[in-house]
């Protein structure tokens, strides 16, 4: 039934498998967003995507997921409204999915979990001159998730499906050009949106989150290319590429706004 949670016994990557406290973090993420405690905000405009498909270059596999990633150059591919007070650059997508489809989001809904999240990751480029630079800034990065959810084939991801087993082993690179992932994102604009960090070291807490209200969906063998990758490189012991997400980390003093009642 909907509401049965399963515990999830979960053979953490050693990246999360500690629970990497940060010193004095007090804006980590994820989160649990609890849905009654989110407090709508009118004045947030909806996320404008502006993606030009031609930044696309290429998807490597960085030994904790697969990173498609952007020319960030030029403003041609940016995001901007709702939270931000200015376009942030598009720089990669990547996702965190489950050994099975019971769990694999790094966000809950009031303790819901999806088996799996797509993040887009944006940095505030009118502040800042690159990337590196942005992610160590309290309003450095601007990330989009939205939760995936099993369902019908999604026609759009199967671009990026076909071309996973090129970057099944750690460190393997491939080219992939011409996709706007615009595509990704659920046809409502509904979101919450709280201030946060990185799931994943340095854990900087330079993230504005916008988490998508809607999932998306995908279908099972779909979701099973993605725990076809193998965390591993070409000659080592072969370990599947599951569970790649952060367990989650306390609210504190935040308050998750939302754009819906
Ligand atoms: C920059 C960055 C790196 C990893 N993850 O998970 C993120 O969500 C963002
Ligand atoms: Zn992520």
């Amino acid at each position: 039934s909907a509401c049965s949670y399963k515990l999830r016994n979960v053979d953490l990557h050693p990246l999360w498998r500690t629970t990497i406290d940060v010193p004095g973090g007090s804006r980590q993420s994820p989160i649990d967003i609890r849905v009654l405690d989110s407090v709508f905000h009118p004045q947030l405009t909806p996320i404008r995507t502006q993606y030009d498909p031609n930044t696309c270059l290429h998807i490597w596999n960085n030994g904790y997921s697969f990173f498609v990633e952007f020319d960030d150059s030029t403003d041609k591919s940016v995001v901007s409204g709702g939270p931000l007070e200015n376009p942030y650059r598009l720089k990669q997508f990547h996702f965190h999915w489950g050994v099975n489809n019971d769990w694999g989001s790094e966000h809950t809904v009031d303790s819901k979990v999806f088996p799996a999240e797509l993040h887009l990751v944006h940095w505030n480029c009118s502040k800042y001159r690159t990337f590196e630079e942005a992610i160590m800034e309290s309003n450095g990065l601007a990330v989009i998730g939205v939760f995936l959810k099993l369902g019908k084939h999604h026609e759009k991801l199967q671009k990026l499906v076909d071309i996973l087993p090129s970057v099944r082993y750690k460190d393997s690179l491939t080219e992939f050009n011409y996709f706007d992932p615009s595509c990704l994102l659920p046809s409502c604009n509904d979101y919450w949106t709280y201030s946060g960090s990185l799931t994943t070291p340095p854990l900087t807490e330079s993230v504005t989150w916008i988490m998508m209200k809607k999932p998306i969906e995908v279908d099972h063998s779909q979701l099973a290319v993605f725990r076809s990758l193998l965390y591993t490189a070409v000659g080592e012991e072969e370990k599947n590429m599951v569970d790649n997400f952060r367990p989650l980390q306390p609210l504190m003093n935040r308050t998750v706004l939302s754009t819906f009642q």
